[in-house]
């Protein structure tokens, strides 16, 4: 049977020139490694609605979701992932911790040196190729 392909949302979230990088926590899949917030599409919602509540959820924010940023394509041993990456501005609310253990907020320039899901490296370099903010 060929993998699934699981659509996933992830925000690239900038606050003072910095970017929003979380840690998954140790009960989850892939954890200790670094990405970005966002989480599995549902059936019936958009890829920007996911993403609004899946922030909603994992972070108890409030965002604007601003511009889609590429759709990065990567196969695990047991699954395909379609990451979605849009850039988003931060409206309200703590950041609270739930799926994951650390959030750090760190220069575009910092990235590389934290491990990150591999499906996030093709993100990292479409952020490093421009310039956002
Ligand atoms: N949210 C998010 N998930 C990512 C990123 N990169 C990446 O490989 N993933 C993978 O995408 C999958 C879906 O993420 P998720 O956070 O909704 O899923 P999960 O493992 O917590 O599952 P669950 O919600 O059913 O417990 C996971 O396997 C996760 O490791 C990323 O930057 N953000």
């Amino acid at each position: 049977m060929p993998p699934v392909i699981i659509d996933v949302t992830a925000a690239v979230i900038v606050k003072d020139d910095r970017i929003c990088c979380a840690r998954r926590a140790a009960h989850k899949e892939h954890a200790g490694y670094w990405e970005f917030p966002g989480g599995k599409l549902e059936l019936g919602e958009t890829l920007e609605q996911c993403l609004v509540r899946e922030l909603a959820e994992e972070l108890a924010i409030e965002v604007r979701v601003e511009r889609f940023l590429l759709t990065s394509r990567h196969r695990y041993p047991d699954k395909i992932i379609d990451l979605h990456a849009f850039q988003v501005r931060w409206l309200c609310g703590d950041f609270n911790c739930v799926d994951h253990d650390l959030i750090r907020w760190l220069p575009l320039s910092e990235l590389q040196q934290l491990p990150w899901s591999a499906a996030d490296i093709p993100i990292i370099d479409h952020l490093l190729a421009q310039t956002i903010g």
